[in-house]
């Protein structure tokens, strides 16, 4: 069964180079940012989240929502097994695709096409699975013979390209996004849209990070609203949009 439970879940970013003088205002006066701090050892901390928990079932497209900073990567990189929680416990039990990490696996100096394989196996694809999808993601991605060049000689929206044709060859059992679909051309744009809206609707659980209002209605049935790395709000997407837009 696909599911993810996150128990009491605190990340905490030491910085060692902060300087302790501005740590005066550690009441909240902005909505920006988690909480700033200083552990007991001296060292500052930038809380990203603070005791999160809830329970993703299949079925559930969540929607996170919150001010710049209020934890919304961070929780995302979580659920992605990027970072492990500081405190407190994360179970993702799924196969589960992130698209929020546009360099993963991927070798500047090598081609676009070993860049391919290298991040279908970051992601879990077996090398059966890579060859049966080989072709799909070269053709997906629009590159043609620059698909033999160095990856470091393409402009961002051709990275683009290549990270987003391989991440959604595969149709995973939990996706998490953001919005970094917004570069890249027209064409591309258009074809990746249409292919987005196949995976979002046939992936078990959806996990979707964003500002906007209407990305997030089309596609939510639940949101969270994060404010200073905590859960404000969690409920159904019309009621917590309304409120956090109010
Ligand atoms: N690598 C890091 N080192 C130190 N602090 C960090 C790091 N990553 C995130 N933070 C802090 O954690 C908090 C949450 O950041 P996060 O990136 O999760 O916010 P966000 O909700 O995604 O914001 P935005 O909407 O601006 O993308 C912020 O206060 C940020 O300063």
């Amino acid at each position: 069964m696909t599911c993810i439970q996150l128990e009491r879940v605190t990340v905490d970013f030491p910085v060692f180079n902060a300087s302790s003088r501005s740590l005066k205002n550690k009441i909240l006066s902005v909505s920006t940012g988690g909480v700033i701090d200083r552990r007991n050892d001296g060292h500052v901390i930038v809380r990203g989240l603070e005791d999160v928990s809830f329970t993703l079932n299949e079925g559930d497209r969540v929607g996170l929502i919150g001010h710049n900073g209020a934890g919304k990567t961070t929780l995302l990189r979580v659920l992605a097994g990027i970072y492990s929680p500081t405190d407190g416990k994360a179970t993702i039990e799924g196969q589960c695709v992130s698209l929020i990490n546009i360099s993963l696996g991927i070798d500047p100096e090598a081609t676009g096409r070993e860049n391919i394989r290298l991040r279908a196996a970051m992601m879990g694809m077996s090398s059966a699975e890579i060859r049966r999808h080989y072709d799909d993601i070269a053709e997906f991605s629009g590159l043609g013979s620059f698909l033999d060049m160095p990856f470091r000689t393409y402009s961002s929206g051709m990275q683009l390209r290549l990270a987003f044709s391989t991440s959604t060859a595969i149709q995973p059992e939990i996706l998490i996004m953001d919005e970094w679909l917004s570069t890249g051309d027209e064409d591309f744009k258009d074809r990746a849209s249409k292919r987005l809206h196949e995976i979002v609707g046939s992936t078990k659980i959806l996990i979707l990070a964003s500002h906007s209002k209407d990305l997030l209605l089309d596609n939510c049935n639940r949101v969270i609203w994060l404010e200073h790395g905590r859960i404000k709000m969690d409920g159904p997407a019309d009621e917590v949009v309304e409120s956090y837009f109010d």
